[in-house]
């Protein structure tokens, strides 16, 4: 049974399977990351290895993040943003140093994800309530975080979709203030992942008025020299099912492409392997309970280990860990950590346990130093040994949780599920709620094949009308990418009369300019700008700036 621990072996392996925790790279592989920025310090002049061949839109994302730019880059369910926002992660680190770099994300989940922190803890705006001046008084009263709002050269958030429109102006002028500049986010480059079809900002009140969506944010635009879409879809690879995904995510399903889901659908129980995706956390713990109290073993209790600072031991609790993890033989369980990609240990993977065996270490999370045995679908049976999860500040670790990398998976959250790609899923949407909870569900699962659905209705399926708006400055580039393979939107800050225009209009040195008469005439009829700005903008260009 030990032999199969040798897995640790290959544990450094940097994740290339994206879900909400395996935007994390396994325990072993943080352990050295953390090891190496005090002892072993890296050769900075090397450019990291990227675990993919990139396409050629991401590959002009890397370009724009090489010279410099503040991005945005969105793209639908599995287009490869996070991993892209990794190994961008990893070059800005290069080039600006690692306490420089400032990686979060707008959940506890998603921060954890990719070893950054909350934007709020970055903040040190506490919950964020009080107006501008309240908050900038918080983080002024706050040496740490001074300290940080300071320091940053470059501030990453993933998962913007759930951020509103009102904390992201807020963060810009707090950005001003304590770092005493006029410029837009007081000098500080942004990269900004996400997309807003998916899972939106949770209210307690509604409120028509609000501005709900990041990029209702006043200084948005003003925030960005480039806002790009990604177009192509990784995560799958049948026609039929990214065209269905794509009209779900827009809200425009063409009812041919629903008739599919027909087949999907089905009154018979499914297998009770498959994991089951709930709008709402109380029908996930509902049926997880029940299906572990209609199991007669012994139970073993797990309770994580967490050290740190009060405030930021709250924040492991928000990860994605469990507090407690009760499991006995026969509990369905997913990994919520990458072990092993390459013999399939990856987050997301489902199994069964099948037994428990004592911890020669002697695990502190158990008083009878058992390990559970699982056996995953895939056949191959390991033994789970505890991982660790940081919460950090900037580059610090400053929280540490120790807890088993599983939670129980008869059921799982929708929300909970946002970035995983799973093989097998059964979700009902009966109580499905608010715009992109269907989209968010479906397009979890690679194949149709591996999707079984209930309580669907076409009514269920929501795109925000202020989504639709916003990502329509995106259309016209994506016919472009049809005709020359990019599809990449360029949208300078500085200059809005050269909106849409790319990179690749620009010779090295400047001065010569094009513009294609499309472009031109899509910014004239989007009111963009007036014809007198935008040939003046591009007269002045030509004559040699
Ligand atoms: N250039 C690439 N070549 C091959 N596979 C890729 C490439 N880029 C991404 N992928 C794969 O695509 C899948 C989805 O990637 P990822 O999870 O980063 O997408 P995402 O856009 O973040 O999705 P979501 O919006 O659902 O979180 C992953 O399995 C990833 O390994």
């Amino acid at each position: 049974m030990r032999k199969i621990m040798g897995m640790k072996f290959f544990a450094n392996a940097i994740s290339v399977y994206r879900n909400y925790s395996s935007k994390s790279f396994s325990n072993s592989s943080v352990r050295e990351g953390y090891r190496s920025g005090n002892k072993n310090k890296k050769n900075n002049s090397k450019t990291p290895k990227a675990r993919f061949k990139w396409t050629d839109e991401q590959s002009k994302v890397l370009d724009h993040v090489r010279s410099g730019r503040s991005l945005f880059i969105t793209g639908s369910a599995g287009t490869g943003k996070t991993v892209l926002l990794k190994h961008i992660i990893k070059l800005l680190k290069q080039t600006y140093g690692k306490s420089r770099v400032f990686v979060t994300a707008s959940t506890g989940i998603a921060a954890c994800a990719i070893r950054g922190q909350t934007l709020h803890s970055f903040a040190g705006i506490g919950i964020g309530d009080g107006d501008r001046e309240m908050l900038v008084n918080r983080v002024i009263n706050d040496k740490k975080a001074c300290i940080r709002w300071n320091k940053a050269q470059v501030l990453v958030i993933d998962e913007i979709s759930l951020v509103e429109a009102n904390l992201f102006d807020n963060l810009e002028y707090i950005a001003k203030a304590v770092r005493d500049s006029d410029k837009v986010w007081g000098g500080i480059r942004l990269v900004v992942s996400g997309d807003f079809f998916q899972l939106p900002p949770i209210f307690k009140q509604q409120d028509p008025s609000r501005k709900e969506f990041a990029f209702e944010a006043d200084c948005w635009d003003s925030s960005f020299d480039i806002q790009v879409e990604l177009s192509k879809i990784f995560r799958q690879s049948e026609d039929r099912l990214i065209k269905l995904l794509q009209g779900i995510r827009r809200g425009n399903s063409d009812p041919e492409d629903l008739q599919i889901l027909e087949q999907s659908c089905s009154v018979s129980e499914p297998d009770p392997s498959v994991v089951r995706l709930y709008p709402r956390i109380d029908d996930v713990n509902k049926v997880n309970e029940e299906r572990m109290k209609a199991l007669s073993e012994e139970k073993v209790i797990y309770e994580a280990s967490d050290e740190g600072e009060k405030p930021w031991r709250r924040q492991l609790a928000l990860g994605l860990a469990p507090n407690k993890l009760v499991l006995c033989k026969g509990a369905r369980v997913m990994l919520i950590k990458n072990l092993n990609v390459w013999r399939g240990f990856v987050n997301g993977a489902t199994g069964t346990v099948t037994g428990f065996t004592k911890d020669g270490n002697g695990t502190i999370l158990t008083p009878d130093n058992l390990l559970p045995v699982v056996e995953f679908d895939s056949g191959r049976e390991i033994v789970i040994e505890p991982e660790k999860w940081y919460v950090m500040e900037g580059s610090s670790p400053v929280a540490r949780r120790l807890q088993l990398p599983l939670v129980l998976a008869w059921a799982i959250s929708i929300h909970k599920c946002q970035g995983m790609s799973l093989d097998h899923i059964h979700t009902d949407l009966s109580r499905a709620f608010g715009c992109g909870m269907v989209y968010v569900a479906l397009s979890r699962v690679r194949s149709l094949d591996g999707l079984h659905l209930s309580g669907f209705s076409p009514s269920k399926i929501k795109a925000h009308p202020k989504v639709l708006q916003f990502y329509s400055r995106f259309a016209p580039e994506q016919e472009k990418e049809k005709e020359d393979g990019h599809g990449v939107v360029a949208d300078k800050k500085e200059d809005t009369s050269n909106n849409s225009l790319s990179d690749s209009d620009r010779t090295s040195d400047g001065k010569t300019y094009q513009f294609s008469l499309k472009e031109f005439l899509f910014s004239l009829e989007q009111k963009k700008f007036s014809l007198k700005d935008f040939l003046s903008s591009h007269l002045s260009r030509l004559r040699g700036k």
